[in-house]
């Protein structure tokens, strides 16, 4: 059944609507779990489109699962609306300039990412009523991908647990399915907690909390050289211990993001990070406790669902981008460094050929060396077959959490990709639905990546979405 013009006209006929939906969320930034205006949004739309809504899903109140359709298949699309703090920055700009000092900022584009799987699923969902199709689509409304973990959580929770399929896609400089490549991670609090006292007159009475954090973070870092080499290790200071430096710091706190190619990986390395931090808990005589924040997973490929994705993207051709949206590409392309557009095309493993903004879909079998983070679609992945695309809503080479990503979020070229994006990701959805064979193929090779071991949560089951995390 080949009806992909109907499901594009579908995208078409919304695209306005979720256009809008992407720009008023990114002129709303919510950080990890403050999503509240931004889910808001997103379900004033499922409810003017007709899904019926399952709201504060695994007891995480910004999160939001919106269905349609009846029997038959359940294909998932997922969405995110989560901002990164201080990223404030005018659209349209070609310089740094804050909105508000020290605001948020959609530094990893989620306002198109949220709006584009909705809009792909409110495409399915009106293509299978037209056609009279057994089948559902539910779109995922998932905040605090930036280190909350929220999918995992939903996933632990089982809102996976009858879906068949699950779609996503991430805004990006490509036009490509995503190489299915993530770094399990687990960001965990070490609070320490000492003794104040006067740093001049009685320092021997003091133990310090901060203290305690450097200590502990030279000692992280002395272990990065024993580490596997695709490893990562990173942290912020929460807590200092105040400002004065003539009182012992009583109490501080690190964040750290622990991340390895897998489960077992970084289970061992979060392991030997704590084992550092008892240890400058015992050099300082102060108090340790670890708190685990957040957990994600690293992903599963699926082989049946890329190649199907591909052969979408293939045939849909990278957006059309005009001479204004090559222009404003190459205002941006300006601020970047000569080694930061040389990187963006190292990850795919081509030769600059100076494009402002994709012109070409990356073929499967590119010789990638690719950039690697972590994604709570990680967590999905190991429960669900799934499958993401790239699409170029930025100039070529701009690195993500920047200003120069928020500057972009509302551009022409990034409502354009918005909109190509959501055609590839309905048309992978309808190639499944319609083909049983594909939907058993990608269920096959689910069941042979996971292995004798399955999924293992990697979140400790008594840690709870971490609705709090942002508040410092
Ligand atoms: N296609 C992308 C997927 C994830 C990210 C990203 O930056 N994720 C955060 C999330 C971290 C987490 O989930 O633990 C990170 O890696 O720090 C960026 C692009």
């Amino acid at each position: 059944m080949d009806n992909r013009n109907d499901l594009w006209r579908h995208v078409d006929a919304n695209k306005e609507r979720l256009i809008a939906l992407s720009d008023r969320v990114w002129g709303m930034p919510e950080v990890c779990y403050t999503e509240k205006r931004s889910v808001a949004e997103h379900i004033a739309e499922l409810k003017h489109q007709g899904f019926k809504i399952t709201e504060n899903v695994a007891d995480i109140p910004t999160a939001v699962i919106g269905e349609a359709g009846e029997g038959g298949p359940v294909i998932a699309f997922l969405g995110e609306y989560d901002a990164l703090p201080g990223l404030s920055q005018e659209a349209g700009a070609s310089e740094h300039k804050e909105i508000e000092t020290g605001g948020h900022g959609h530094g990893c584009g989620h306002n198109l990412l949220g709006s584009a799987a909705m809009l792909a699923a409110v495409a399915m969902k009106e293509w299978l009523a037209e056609n009279k199709i057994p089948g559902r689509v539910r779109y995922y409304g998932c905040p605090a991908e930036e280190g909350g973990a929220a999918k995992a959580f939903m996933v632990r929770a089982g809102a996976f647990d009858d879906a068949d399929v699950a779609i996503s896609w991430h805004p990006s400089s490509f036009w490509e399915v995503a190489p299915a490549l993530a770094l399990a991670n687990t960001r965990a609090d070490f609070v320490f907690t000492g003794r104040a006292s006067h740093a001049a007159a009685a320092p021997h009475l003091g133990r310090s909390a901060l203290d305690a954090v450097e200590l502990m973070n030279v000692g992280v870092n002395y272990m990065r050289e024993h580490m596997p080499s695709d490893a990562r290790v990173h942290y912020a200071l929460l807590d200092t211990g105040g400002i004065a430096p003539n009182v012992v710091q009583a109490h501080a706190r690190v964040r750290y993001s622990i991340r390895a190619r897998d489960l077992r990986g970084m289970l061992e390395l979060v392991q030997r990070v704590k084992k550092i931090a008892e240890g400058a808990a015992l050099m300082t005589e102060t108090k340790m406790e670890m708190r685990i924040v957040s957990a994600v997973s690293d992903l599963v490929a699926n082989t049946p669902l890329e190649e199907a994705m591909h052969k979408v993207m293939g045939e849909l051709g990278a957006p059309h981008f005009d001479d204004a949206d090559k222009a404003y590409a190459e205002k941006i392309r300006g601020t970047l460094s000569a080694q930061e557009i040389a990187s963006i095309w190292r990850t795919i493993g081509m030769p600059d050929t100076g494009a402002p903004l994709a012109d070409f879909l990356v073929p499967r079998d590119a010789r990638r060396n690719p950039a690697i983070g972590s994604t709570d679609i990680g967590d999905v992945s190991w429960a669900v077959p799934t499958v993401q695309a790239h699409a170029p809503t930025v100039a070529m080479g701009t690195p993500f959490h920047t200003w120069q990503v928020v500057a972009q979020g509302k551009s022409p070229a990034a409502h354009k990709a918005m909109v190509h994006v959501a055609k590839a990701m309905a048309a992978t959805g309808a190639a499944v639905l319609s083909d049983p064979a594909l939907m058993a193929a990608a269920k096959a090779d689910h069941k042979a990546r996971l292995g004798k071991e399955g999924y293992t949560s990697p979140l400790p089951p008594e840690v709870k979405p971490p609705l709090t995390m942002s508040l410092g």
